[in-house]
């Protein structure tokens, strides 16, 4: 009997260098098990940082809902390079310029600008303790002590909400700072209940800002759009920056903008790398 998910196809994609890959199961009642969305990244050629699948709406004034999975088969609310690569699928499956998705973050709308270009509405951010979350209330959340310190890492940072947990730390040069040393010891600090999307930004001016970011449950990555938003967020009410700013990150630049509806805004690249199929063999071992 073969496993429900071979044969599927699905698309690899990346949005400015966050590598997605988009698997349509609309019209199957089929879910994918944290460990099934582990094994497809084994397969040749599909390793990812997150996996999108879309699945029927509940709601039907929405186009689609989205589950999202980190390569370690956890689950995230909220991917906006990944939001903007379905929404692509979308608009080439059914020339839908423009999609709303049910996520675990709230409705979250998507619209291509140019053929290679899309925007996505990522909601408000959430600037309550217990929504991010973070374990305890530290106060004001632009302005927060890592305590207990990580050694090597700044003492400061600002905590943000974009439907998943992020910690931005500003630092004078973001290349230079040890993402690899320094992102799984704050990912798992105890001040994260959930873990956390880390990021270190430099302010290069007031529009333009550097970011680096260490994935929650993926590892450094070449591009994070929540990060980037939240970056954005956090630059904005500690004054580094006005509310709308080009974040520069190692794949690619996107825009992003803290409108006057509270509602950050990102637009950024999407490519499709190639279509295939899950074959059956990624899947053996694995309940059918
Ligand atoms: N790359 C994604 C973020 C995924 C966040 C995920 N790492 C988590 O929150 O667990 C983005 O473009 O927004």
């Amino acid at each position: 009997m073969p496993h429900a998910l071979a044969g599927r196809p699905v698309l690899r994609m990346n949005g400015a260098g966050n590598e997605i890959l988009v698997l349509d199961l609309r019209g199957a009642a089929l879910s994918v098990s944290p460990q099934e969305a582990r094994a497809i990244a084994t397969q040749a050629g599909l390793a990812y940082d997150q996996l999108m699948v879309i699945h029927d709406p509940r709601e039907r004034s929405a186009d689609a809902a989205l589950t999202i999975y980190n390569v370690d088969g956890s689950l995230s609310a909220a991917c906006g390079n990944g939001t903007r690569c379905a929404a692509f699928a979308l608009a080439r499956a059914e020339g839908a310029p423009a999609v709303v998705f049910e996520t675990d973050a709230g409705r979250v709308a998507s619209w291509r600008e140019e053929e290679f270009y899309f925007r996505v509405d990522m909601g408000r951010p959430r600037l309550a303790w217990r929504e991010i979350p973070l374990a305890r209330d530290v106060g004001d959340l632009a302005d927060v002590a890592l305590d207990p310190p990580v050694p090597g890492a700044p003492a400061r940072f600002s905590a943000v909400g974009m439907g998943n947990p992020h910690a931005v730390f500003f630092v004078a040069d973001a290349e230079g700072v040890d993402l690899l040393g320094l992102g799984p010891k704050i990912e798992r600090h105890p001040l994260f209940p959930e873990r956390v999307n880390v990021s270190f930004a430099e302010m290069r001016a007031r529009d333009d800002i550097l970011l680096r970011v260490f994935e929650r449950g993926v590892g450094p990555t070449k591009a994070c759009g929540s990060a980037a938003c939240a970056t954005l967020v956090a630059a904005a009410q500690t004054g580094r920056a006005e509310r709308r700013a080009r974040v520069r990150l190692p794949g690619g630049d996107l825009t992003i903008e803290w409108r006057d509806d509270d509602h950050v805004h990102m637009s950024g690249p999407v490519a499709l790398e190639f279509e295939t199929t899950l074959a059956a063999r990624t899947f053996e071992g694995l309940a059918a």
